[in-house]
């Protein structure tokens, strides 16, 4: 029986797959898992039976990933699964930053009981004219899963489009539109474009990086969008760029003081995500992911730990280890078993960055002392027995 805590509302649809080896729980310290979207969890401490967390969604700057691979926790995200969501919402904020459609729709409800609204209409309706996306520039900062669907859906709407992403997967730019101009440098970018949106990740390179010197680049009037992290944008010098019209508008799914309520920001509530499609599909795949590892050991979309996959577990026992990526581990993993007189029918090495993941399946069980026994080895952060 395993135990699952949620942090977050997370999607029913989701919780379904789990069957009746889970249970709910509402204390996060007897949880087995942990299933979140964007509770902070820097602050939090982790219980020695806490093995996984599953972030239904993809940006993971609310969990401290080091902290919990050290304690040996697998932490995954689910990438894609809610980047139709934000493309949608990041076409919406270019049309409304394009006309003032927001100044107008607040215009009609402030006059909805004056008797001559028809004709106040068709006199008022000049302030709120815009311009249209056709024809116009867009750049595209991070070409993942997000940044690929808004750059080809922007072709779509007519717009010319510069993408820059100097770490692009292969996967994506199979799916990358041959109409995108390649950016070779973020500078060209904010040279060429009339709109930018930026979708990557908040990390130490990307923290901050639009900022006055970014902005100084740009075209006067430009629109910037940012849907990603409120962290990637300098907010001190955002509301410089809008009060001195350097920036004509900046659409943000971050509300902060500093932003909100100062004049071309157009702030939204945190809503890239918030759609029942993006939040059943976050919700099943961090469910799938979880039910996968606990049950088989299986590492698929983990951020903090290799991805590895051995299949479905067999009549054996698996034996999981989480451990430094350090010489020397595989040696002492299997000649302790051998020492044991246990069999290997199976194993898959993997690593990333400092940290590995070793999966074993044996014939018949796995014996207490030699699980005790690959514990105390230096550099292994939990062994894990699938009986
Ligand atoms: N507003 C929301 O509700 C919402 C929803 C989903 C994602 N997000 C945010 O959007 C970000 C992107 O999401 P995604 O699903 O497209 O992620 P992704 O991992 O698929 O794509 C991120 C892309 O950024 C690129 N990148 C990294 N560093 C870069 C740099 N310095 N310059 C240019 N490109 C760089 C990577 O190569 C990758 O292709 C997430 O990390 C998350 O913070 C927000
Ligand atoms: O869970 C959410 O609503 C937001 C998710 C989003 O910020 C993400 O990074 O996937």
């Amino acid at each position: 029986m395993y135990k699952y805590n949620c942090l977050n509302p997370i999607a029913q649809v989701g919780l379904d797959k789990f069957d009746e080896n889970y249970v709910k729980t509402d204390k996060v310290e007897e949880a087995d898992a942990v299933i979140v979207r964007s509770a902070a969890m820097h602050e939090m401490e982790f219980s020695e039976n806490l093995k996984v967390i599953a972030r239904a969604g993809a940006g993971v700057n609310n969990i401290p990933l080091d902290k919990c691979a050290e304690k040996g926790i697998v932490v995954f995200n689910t990438p894609g699964a809610n980047a139709n969501g934000v493309k949608e919402l990041v076409i919406a904020g270019m049309l409304l930053a394009a006309r003032d459609i927001i100044g107008g729709i607040n215009w009609v409800q402030e006059h909805e009981e004056d008797g001559d609204l028809v004709k106040m209409t068709e006199k008022k309706k000049k302030a709120f004219a815009g311009t249209e996306l056709e024809g116009k520039t867009l750049g595209v900062i991070g070409l993942g899963a997000i940044g690929v669907l808004v750059a080809n859906a922007a072709t779509h709407l007519g717009m010319e489009v510069y993408g820059y992403d100097p770490y692009v997967s292969v996967d994506a730019a199979w799916k990358l539109s041959r109409n995108i101009h390649h950016a070779k440098t973020v500078d060209e970018l904010y040279k060429e474009s009339d709109y930018i949106t930026i979708h990557v990740p908040a990390l130490e390179d990307t923290i901050g990086m639009i900022n006055k010197d970014a902005i100084s680049l740009m075209k006067k009037d430009v629109v910037i969008l940012n849907l990603a992290r409120d962290l990637l944008v300098n907010s001190e010098d955002m509301v410089d760029a809008l009060v001195s019209g350097a920036v004509k508008c900046y659409v943000t799914d971050f509300p902060t003081p500093e932003i909100a309520g100062v004049k071309g920001a157009i702030v939204i509530p945190h809503l890239g995500a918030s759609t029942e499609e993006s939040e059943d599909n976050c919700a099943k795949m961090a469910v799938k992911e979880t039910i996968d590892y606990l049950e088989n050991g299986n590492i698929t979309h983990s951020v903090n730990y290799p991805d590895c996959d051995m299949g479905v577990k067999g009549d054996g026992a698996r034996i999981t280890i989480l451990h430094h990526n350090i010489p020397n581990m595989l040696g002492q993993f299997t000649g302790l078993l051998a020492k044991a007189n246990m069999n290997i029918s199976l194993m898959a090495n993997k690593s990333k960055k400092g940290y590995a993941y070793t999966m074993i399946d044996v014939d018949g069980v796995a014996a207490a002392e030699v699980v005790d026994a690959l514990e105390k080895i230096e550099g292994v952060l939990k062994v894990r027995v699938i009986q």
